[in-house]
């Protein structure tokens, strides 16, 4: 059984049909690019996958169970977490709180034993404290964890972005293009983080890019979108050369 499988996904906006039969099958850390020209309808394949879109039509079965028409926060506890293309962090929070946030969906604490500051309480905060440090120390960012998300550099804001997305233990990572504004230094080293956290917490990877260097570089398999349509799937190789990739991206 696939980890993810999508069939048959579309979408309508009044009379736009952003994604029209959208499939993919995903297996267990698996590392997929999905990539298109602009506006293709790569980001509204994610809200769907996401919970932040309700599609028109198609089912989404993730870990063997039905996400379509479940909340965000109910696809999350399924195993699915998101990078955005714009950088979501809380920026005047430490990064090492962004993280523990993140960890909050774990935390078995009620309202009353967290305003009276019980037992419990404390055991979950280590606790989160605990596992956020061993996730910066990953990252190799323990040494930022008391600085402000604001004042990180833009490449360590992304892999915070990632890192706080690993905190709720997902068994599929969907990044919309970590690359974005990264200068080539930081999307080579955003490449071995991408690898390293597939193998480290064997997750699946499901990546939207722009930088096709980056897809090229690590992804075992890669779907084409162009005007919500799937015009080509295959290995990096096969899809550098199809004749249809080609065209939509040269808009010959
Ligand atoms: N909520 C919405 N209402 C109306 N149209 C939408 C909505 N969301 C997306 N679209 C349209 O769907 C199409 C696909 O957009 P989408 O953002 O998914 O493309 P993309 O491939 O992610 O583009 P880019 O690479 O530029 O980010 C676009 O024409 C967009 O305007």
């Amino acid at each position: 059984m696939a980890l993810l499988e999508v069939k048959d996904l579309t979408i309508r906006f009044g009379g736009l049909t952003a994604v029209d039969g959208f499939e993919i099958r995903i297996d267990q850390s698996e590392l997929v690019g999905l990539i298109g020209p602009n506006g293709a309808g790569k980001t509204t394949v994610f809200n769907m996958l996401t919970g932040v879109y309700l599609p028109t039509e198609g089912s989404i079965t993730l870990d063997g169970k039905n996400t379509v028409g479940k909340k965000p926060y109910d696809i999350v506890e399924i195993g699915a977490a998101r990078t955005f293309q714009n950088i979501r962090l809380f920026k005047d929070l430490t990064v090492e709180d962004n993280v523990k946030i993140a960890y909050h969906n774990q935390m078995s604490y009620n309202l009353i034993q967290g305003i009276f500051r019980l037992p419990t309480y404390w055991k979950e905060e280590k606790k989160a404290h605990e596992s956020a440090m061993e996730l910066l120390d990953i990252f190799d960012m323990k040494m930022y964890a008391k600085t402000l998300a604001k004042n990180l550099p833009y490449g360590k804001q992304r892999k915070l972005e990632i890192a706080r997305a690993l905190a709720t233990k997902p068994k599929i990572l969907m990044l919309d293009e970590p690359a974005a504004g990264m200068n080539p230094y930081e999307t080579k080293e955003l490449m071995e983080t991408i690898h390293f956290i597939r193998d480290k917490f064997n997750i699946a990877v499901l990546l939207i890019e722009h930088d096709m260097s980056l897809v090229m570089g690590i992804c075992e398999k890669i779907t084409v979108i162009d005007y919500g349509k799937i015009i080509a799937e295959g290995k990096p190789d096969e899809i550098k050369s199809n004749p249809n990739v080609i065209k939509a991206y040269l808009g010959e």
